[in-house]
């Protein structure tokens, strides 16, 4: 879980920095009294503004998003929902959840979406702008984090479920894959060789796992493909698939991408988690 900053650990962390402790002194007393790194992290990363002088040192990520699979738990508590374990896999790490999402819940974040959509744009990582792009045929739009009920209530489970702040997740998308539509198979982090990517990871840093989640399923298609494992998930409505990415490498197994959908209408959720708070 992660664990909200309350004005007190702030005031001690304020306290701290203007004593002349430094960071990473400060980082090794929070985690020997049991803070997460990521909460740790937010916790410094809030405060920096405050404190320019202080150089906090990104030590190499140690923790990555993630359910709690200790003791193989069939079901989850996300705190308002208790999902379902179905699958799950190490390499590459994916899992499927069940009932994450109520029937409600989809058509609501459907409703919502539909009168916003406009034709999917990805991000050009060549210039770190966006354009159109031939490999995903859906149509798409973003909401701001927080921006509705369903949308926040949305994200909190989410951060419950995955143990990773609800800051550090980008706002969430929603696809919308008419019949013939696909989204070829890709990497959802940034490529490091590719000039507009340094613009892109100022904001949060890389990208480090994928939640897809299946509002509306097809009639026919649409499953979310990891061709380089053969495994192919079925996009059925309230569930969704997990899979994170320690680096932006292909070695992590997770090209992944959307089947053709060859009857009805596919619509999905995604919910990207950095390394860092997204601002
Ligand atoms: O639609 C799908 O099944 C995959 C979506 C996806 O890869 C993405 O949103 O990045
Ligand atoms: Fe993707």
């Amino acid at each position: 879980m992660s664990q909200p900053i309350s004005p007190e650990l702030r005031e001690w962390l304020v306290s701290q920095l203007a004593a002349g402790h430094s960071v990473p002194a400060l980082r090794a007393s929070m985690r020997a009294a049991g803070w997460q790194d990521a909460a740790t992290d937010l916790a410094l990363a809030q405060l920096e503004a405050g404190f320019p002088h202080v150089e906090v040192a990104r030590p190499r990520r140690t923790e990555m998003p993630g359910p709690d699979l200790e003791g193989a738990p069939l079901y989850i508590d996300a705190g308002d929902r208790r999902v379902q374990v179905l699958q799950t896999m190490r390499h590459p790490r994916v899992v499927v959840f069940g009932n994450l999402l109520s029937p409600e819940e989809c058509e609501g974040l459907i409703a919502a979406a539909r009168v916003r959509l406009a034709r999917s744009l990805t991000v050009e990582t060549r210039t770190g702008g966006e354009v159109l792009n031939v490999d995903r045929t859906s149509e798409g739009m973003f909401f701001e984090r927080g921006e509705n009920d369903i949308v926040a209530r949305l994200e909190q489970r989410i951060a419950a479920l995955l143990r990773w702040p609800v800051e550090f997740g980008e706002g969430l998308q929603i696809l919308r894959y008419a019949p013939g539509a696909q989204y070829r198979p890709h990497y959802d982090y940034f490529d490091p060789g590719e000039p507009g990517t340094p613009t892109i990871l100022k904001r949060g840093g890389q990208r480090v796992a994928t939640l897809v989640m299946y509002l509306q399923e097809p009639d026919q298609g649409g499953a979310t493909t990891f061709p380089d494992v053969g495994l192919e998930v079925a996009p059925v409505r309230g569930t969704g698939v997990f899979f994170s990415y320690e680096d932006p490498d292909p070695a992590t197994r997770t090209l992944h991408g959307g089947a053709p959908v060859l009857a009805g209408e596919k619509w999905v959720a995604t919910k990207w988690l950095r390394e860092r708070e997204f601002k």
